[in-house]
């Protein structure tokens, strides 16, 4: 994975498993939002392969979209056009799917969003709303599709700490359920006892495993280059990371 001279990623092998609840943690610019981009056919790939529902996702996008729920780090709904956020949570139900009747999609956006504990905001414009409540419609419009696999960049990076249980109490159901998630996360104190697996990145590949077994200083070490605590009596914690980058 290149950008101009610059390899963001390099030599990384790794598989995911139908059902998998996999967490990529890294550095701020360890390349983990180019790795969710590589599954979605949106990185420049310069060498090897990717596959994604056995199809590749840089030629063949448009068959695998559907199945898939995608959050960005960040977004920009356009401004101009006073978006509500029920209209955004029903762009996700829109894009690859059959045609079906306005109060049908209508449904199933303020069953998303009532997921995310924002039914009150549904007719509210997307502009309006906070930082933190616009995160969360974005999330409601990557699960309206029940997607099988759930991609999701920094989910947690603005909700305070109600919202931030309300999500991962949603992520949980989900991958209960059968869906697949891969997601980005600076904190990983809110799915700590959910994930299934860790990647740690840092431009390579330095360890995918249990959070437990993960976890060393030695992989902590050669990820961020400084040691950080992630055992406090005896639960997965890890203090912010980001921070110590900047953030
Ligand atoms: N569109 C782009 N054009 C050029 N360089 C890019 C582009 N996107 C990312 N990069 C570079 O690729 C590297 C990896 O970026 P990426 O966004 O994947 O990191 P990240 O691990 O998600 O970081 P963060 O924790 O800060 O979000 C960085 O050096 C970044 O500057």
């Amino acid at each position: 994975m290149k950008y101009g001279d610059t390899y963001a990623l390099e030599g990384v092998t790794l598989d995911v498993p139908k059902g998998d609840f996999l967490a990529i943690m890294g550095p701020n610019g360890a390349g983990k939002s180019t790795l969710l981009k590589t599954i979605l056919g949106l990185a420049p790939l310069v060498r090897g392969s990717v596959r994604v529902f056995g199809k590749d996702p840089y030629k063949q996008r448009s068959e695998i979209a559907k199945k898939i729920g995608y959050v960005p780090q960040r977004e920009n709904v356009n401004d101009e056009v006073p978006l509500r956020a029920i209209d955004v949570v029903m762009m996700g139900l829109i894009e690859g799917m059959r045609p079906q009747r306005e109060e049908a999609l209508m449904d199933k956006a303020l069953k998303a969003l009532e997921e995310v504990g924002l039914v009150d905001v549904a007719y509210k414009t997307y502009r309006e709303l906070s930082g933190g409540q616009k995160q969360r419609v974005l999330i409601a419009r990557a699960i309206v599709s029940k997607p099988e696999l759930l991609l999701l960049d920094e989910p947690f990076s603005a909700l305070d700490a109600q919202s931030s249980r309300t999500v991962a109490r949603l992520l949980k159901k989900y991958n209960d359920e059968g869906t697949t998630i891969i997601l980005v996360t600076h904190d990983i104190t809110p799915i700590a006892n959910d994930v299934k697996r860790v990647a740690l990145l840092n431009k390579k590949l330095i360890a995918v495993g249990e959070p437990l077994k993960i976890f060393t200083k030695e992989n902590l070490l050669k990820t961020y280059g400084v040691e950080v605590p992630v055992l406090v009596q005896g639960r997965l914690c890890i203090p912010l990371i980001g921070d110590q980058h900047g953030r």
